[in-house]
């Protein structure tokens, strides 16, 4: 049997580790138990998160112990930052993400045991452990394990020193509250290896310390690569939005869209980091996107694979026939109120109505600028309603027009949409 460790590599999953003939005779010698933590900063978890989700859950597959911390404690101090200070968010606030957190992280590992894995994964709260220490407990018991000269040395720390703002102390106490939950969850759980995104190693290592220092074992460390587009940008916004892994905050369509339209020269390492795809079954999709670029089967491919994992397969095969409808391969009338909904939904337009003429919702929805302009497109053959093509300058929109009584599809040529929307009740 292969390591894990061989296939997060081939995966692109490790930027960094401790020592890595060690963590693989770790792994090898396993079952091991991992821990990777998530603060409760929003009511979903993000892009980052998922990134994180993908590395426990192929290392749950592979026979390891894994498990997921949700940081209520942690969630009400705050990760610094390297820019700027966090508002506190107040212990409601935390308390229900936490909650919300909870549930999302279900459908990427088995907790339960039921689908056949050597190990379900445990979910932990480190509230649970910080919440009844005192705050003479923390400074006595742990806060003398620390050097505040190297403390100031760790990535996020030494930014916000050189920032005219500087850094709460709040903020400053962040890596002892990280570093014990290492601690905690090696004692209670024999945890030896925690994981997380680059920009977390000053946090991991700064547990291992603390490990080696009060139990004199050595425990590991790894940390994935900043994932980027061609371009050099970071994954996980579009447009200036985050995209969140909760269908109330970024739609499975969305979602799907996102993917859909990553560049070509991305895809391949994509799908290494975040499918279950062979090797040779990547290469050729790679293959595929450079020669059929306009095809974009390997990004079909990324998309559905990550909207399967996230969303589910029904999500899937609703997300997949609205993107193929609307952009002309399908029948836009078979889709469910939602769906058309979160396809439309970054959509420009307008209101239309049943009875108005093509013609006027061609114009309300800002496909054309006149109504000339927009029998000019008819007359061309390029105006088409509910992907229908509209032969008739006088044509007017029928009830059945609106799909759902929500929405009508209007097309101007090959490539510009629009909704028309129906008046709000
Ligand atoms: N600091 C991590 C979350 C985390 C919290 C507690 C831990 O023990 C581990 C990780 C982040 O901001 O993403």
């Amino acid at each position: 049997m292969s390591s894990v460790f061989d296939e997060l590599q081939w995966r692109g999953s490790v930027a960094l580790s401790t020592d890595e003939s060690a963590l693989r005779e770790a792994i090898e010698n396993g079952p091991i138990t991992l821990y990777c933590g998530f603060d409760p900063t929003a009511p979903s978890l993000h892009f980052g998160n998922f990134v994180q989700l993908v590395v426990l859950r192929r290392f749950q597959l592979a026979g390891h112990r894994v498990i997921c911390l949700v940081g209520g404690s942690t969630g009400l101090i705050g990760d610094p930052k390297p820019t700027s200070e966090r508002v506190l968010k107040t212990r409601e606030q935390t308390a229900a993400n936490v909650a919300r957190i909870k549930a999302l992280v279900r459908p990427f590992l088995d907790f339960d045991g039921t689908t056949g894995v050597a190990h379900p994964a445990m979910l932990v709260d480190n509230l649970d452990w910080f919440g009844p220490m005192s705050a003479l407990d923390f400074l006595r018991e742990v806060g003398k394990h620390f050097r505040v000269n190297q403390m100031v040395k760790k990535e996020a720390v030494a930014r916000r020193l050189e920032s005219q703002e500087g850094i709460s102390y709040t903020e400053f106490s962040y890596q002892l509250l990280q570093a014990l939950d290492y601690l905690e969850l090696y004692r209670t759980h024999g945890c030896v290896l925690q994981t997380g995104g680059s920009d977390q190693w000053g946090n991991i290592t700064a547990g291992v310390d603390l490990v080696h220092k009060v139990e004199g074992v050595s425990v590991h460390a790894l940390a994935t690569p900043l994932l980027t587009d061609a371009a050099g940008v970071k994954y996980g916004k579009s447009e200036g939005n985050a995209i969140w892994l909760s269908a109330d905050m970024t739609s499975a369509y969305a979602f799907y869209q996102y993917f859909l339209n990553v560049d070509d020269a991305s895809v391949g390492a994509l799908l290494r980091f975040f499918t279950d795809r062979s090797q040779p079954e990547i290469e050729e999709l790679e293959r595929a996107a450079r020669e059929e670029p306009f095809r974009r089967a390997a990004q079909k491919a990324l998309a559905a694979d990550i909207v399967t994992l996230v969303h589910g397969d029904p999500a899937r095969q609703a997300v997949v026939a609205a993107s193929e409808a609307l952009f002309g391969k399908g029948d836009l009338r078979a889709l469910d109120a939602a769906t058309l909904v979160d396809a439309t939904a970054e959509l420009p337009g307008g209101e239309v109505h049943a009875g108005m003429s093509v013609v006027d919702a061609l114009v309300s929805v800002g496909l054309v600028d006149s109504r000339n302009a927009a029998r000019r497109a008819i007359a061309e053959g390029g105006a088409s309603v509910n992907g229908v093509k509209v032969t008739d300058a006088n044509a007017v929109l029928a009830e059945a027009d609106l799909l759902a009584g929500l929405v009508t599809i209007l097309r101007r040529g090959r490539k510009s949409l629009a909704a028309g929307r129906a008046a709000a009740l």
